[in-house]
């Protein structure tokens, strides 16, 4: 398509996101890092166990260990010569005896059931038991190999480090892991943009994009990004680009632009793509973010978000965070959405579906859905105010008690 022509129909979000996963190709750069570097990150490389998790049966309580066939009567007593405590070796029960044993120590060979204390009565060395009607053989016991078995595999590639996974991971006995490393670029871009340490200039304002995306791809596991500005100058734009990937130093894996991808005379960011690159795709059916632009330069994917900053926040989460996860090889890039009763109206059917900013709430025990009422893709107070998107689908009016898929941010970016 040459630069300067609109595309007669908006593309629909789920066809644009389906054509990015379909085009996610693996990133090749990985890294090592220790278990306390890598939490958000995803996994390059499938995790094994080096060992049964538990090593041994071992016990669920503080209590004693016995034989199931020696119970009886309630009332029987049988001695204890025996105590092991979490730490100590395996060591064997005779039958007609009973041991002391204590939450995570080795249930001895010979002993099939764990007994709480408060379910015995010890004194002087001896234990009185209740009756076999009351306790279930294999009791309290938690066997070997319970949580993972030595060999499995218990994260794959493409998983997110979570502090659960990571306590997983070092309860297999491995203390580093292969993640994910792509480099990202992120290209602001515009002559009105300043840093927020400059003094306010006329006709200026500042960037408040480049935190933002920052910020959001550390926040979801892709923390080597750099960020880089661009003036509204098609020569420098393409200088800039030139340099970056041919800098071994710079060269990123992704790189992530905002602005300068509407129709505007200043916008030149969509036709430096098309004359240096590969222009993939432009113009969605989304609001905010109908300028999104997707294409390659170089071999690398660019993904070109409009300028106004919650747009810029919605094309992230909705559509280049699902890529790049699936180029980390997740398979599943977002989270299922909640179905939840609007408390407003959208009287008006849209040509692009949206995503409102908003909240969800409480009344009484029933959650509902309340809208920022400023919903102007230029706004960031309104993200602020919100906790997630819902989305209202192409052609859909709303009316009060309309059920609307809900996205928290909190999930989106889990
Ligand atoms: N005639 C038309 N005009 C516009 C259309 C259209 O279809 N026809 N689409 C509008 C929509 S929708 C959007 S979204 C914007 C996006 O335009 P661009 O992607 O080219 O973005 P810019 O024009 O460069 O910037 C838009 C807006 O965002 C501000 N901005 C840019 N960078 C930053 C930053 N780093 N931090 C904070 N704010 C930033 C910029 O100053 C503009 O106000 O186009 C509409 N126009
Ligand atoms: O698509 Mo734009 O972000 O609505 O203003």
């Amino acid at each position: 398509m040459p630069a300067g022509d609109i595309p007669a129909r908006l593309m629909p979000v789920s066809e644009a996101l389906s054509r990015l996963l379909d085009s996610a190709s693996p990133f090749r750069a990985v890294r090592d890092l220790p278990l306390s570097e890598c939490r958000g990150q995803y996994l390059a490389h499938d995790v094994v166990s080096r060992v049964d998790v538990p090593a041994f049966d071992n016990a669920a309580v503080d209590g004693v260990a016995l034989r199931f066939a020696d119970l009886d009567e309630p009332g029987l007593t049988l001695p204890m010569p025996l105590r092991i405590a979490a730490g100590d070796p395996p060591a064997t029960l005779m039958p007609g005896q009973v041991a002391r044993i204590f939450t995570g120590a080795p249930v001895p060979a010979g002993a099939d059931t764990v007994l709480m204390q408060e379910d015995c009565e010890l004194a002087d060395g001896r234990v009185r038991l209740p009756g076999r009607d009351r306790v279930s053989a294999g009791q309290n016991i938690r066997p070997a190999g319970q949580d993972a078995g030595q060999g499995q595999v218990v994260m794959e590639r493409g998983q997110r480090l979570t502090p659960q996974a990571l306590g997983l991971i070092a309860s297999v006995g491995c203390a580093t892991v292969t993640v994910n490393a792509p480099r990202v670029l992120i290209l602001t871009s515009g002559d009105e943009i300043q840093a927020p340490d400059e003094t306010p200039l006329p006709g200026k304002i500042f960037d408040s994009n480049g935190p933002l995306l920052e910020q959001l791809l550390r926040q979801s596991g892709f923390p080597d990004c750099r960020r880089e500005h661009l003036p509204d100058d098609p020569a420098m734009i393409e200088n800039t680009l030139t340099r970056v990937l041919t800098d071994p130093q710079q060269r990123p894996d992704v790189i992530i632009s905002t602005g300068g991808v509407s129709v505007g005379e200043e916008d030149h960011l969509r036709a430096v793509l098309e004359k240096q690159g590969r222009l993939d795709f432009w113009r969605l059916a989304i609001k905010p973010g109908k300028p999104f632009t997707y294409g390659h330069v170089d071999g690398i994917p660019l993904f070109g978000l409009p300028g106004n900053p919650s747009a810029v926040l919605v094309c992230y989460l909705m559509l280049v965070l699902p890529t790049l996860r699936r180029c980390c090889g997740a398979a599943s890039v977002l989270p299922a959405p909640l179905s939840l009763p609007a408390d407003f109206a959208i009287p008006r059917p849209g040509k692009r579906q949206e995503y409102l900013r908003v909240r969800c709430v409480n009344q009484g025990g029933q959650l509902s859905l309340e809208k920022h009422p400023n919903q102007s893709s230029g706004m960031l107070s309104s993200a602020v105010w919100a906790d997630g998107l819902a989305v209202v689908p192409v052609g859909a009016t709303v009316i009060a008690g309309d059920r609307l898929d809900y996205f928290s941010f909190a999930h989106l970016l889990n």
